[in-house]
C-alpha cells in the first residue's frame, strides 16, 4: 500500500500533471466596456482522436472518507479532464505522470484550498473525483468522441491530510 501524505496544491508542483485553475494566479483584463475582467486562458483543453469534441458537464459528487483509500488511478488518453469547484468545495487529487505504467515513486498527492481548480492533461494517471467535507458540485471540461478515453491502473493507496 503507497502511502501519502496530501500536499497544498500549487501550480509549480501540479505542472508534470496539468495546469492549476485559479484567478489570483492568472492573467486578466477588462472587457465590456470595464464591467467583467476576463481570466483568460487558464488552462489547455486537449480533445484528441475521433469524433473529438469538447464537454461540458456537471459533477455532483458526494464527500469521501479521509485516510482516502485508492485501488487504482485511470487516465484519459484522449483528452484533458478539467474539474472547478462551483462552490469552493475542497478536494484531493493523486496523480502520477502519463506513460504506460506508473512509478509509485512518482505518485503526488495534493488538497486544494477551495479556490483552485485543476486540468489534468491528457494521459496523466489521476484519482476519480475526491471531494472533501460536504457534497461537491464541479464544472467538469472533458472530451467527447470515438474510442476509449479511460485506462484504470490498480494500484493501491492510502492519502491522508495530516
Ligand atoms: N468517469 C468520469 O467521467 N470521471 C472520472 O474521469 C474522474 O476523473 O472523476
Ligand atoms: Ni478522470
Amino acid at each position: 500500500m503507497l502511502e501519502l501524505k496530501a500536499e497544498p496544491l500549487t501550480a509549480e508542483a501540479f505542472a508534470p500533471f496539468g495546469d492549476v485553475i485559479d484567478t489570483r494566479i492568472a492573467e486578466s483584463f477588462p472587457i465590456n466596456a470595464g464591467r467583467t475582467r476576463r481570466y483568460h486562458d487558464l488552462a489547455k483543453v486537449e480533445t484528441l482522436g475521433e469524433e473529438a469534441r469538447a464537454l461540458i458537464s456537471i459533477f455532483v459528487s458526494q464527500p469521501v472518507e479521509v485516510p482516502l483509500t485508492l485501488d487504482f488511478l485511470e487516465r484519459h488518453p484522449q483528452g484533458s479532464q478539467a474539474f472547478m469547484p462551483l462552490h469552493e468545495e475542497r478536494f484531493l487529487v493523486v496523480v502520477a505522470p502519463p506513460g504506460d505504467t506508473i512509478d509509485p515513486a512518482e505518485v503526488r498527492a495534493f488538497v486544494t484550498d477551495g479556490r483552485q481548480g485543476v486540468n489534468y492533461r491528457a494521459g496523466t494517471w489521476h484519482a476519480i473525483q475526491s471531494v472533501l467535507e460536504r457534497e461537491g458540485e464541479f464544472l467538469v471540461v472533458d472530451r467527447g468522441g470515438a474510442g476509449n478515453n479511460c485506462d484504470e491502473h490498480p494500484l493501491a493507496i492510502r492519502v491522508t491530510l495530516d
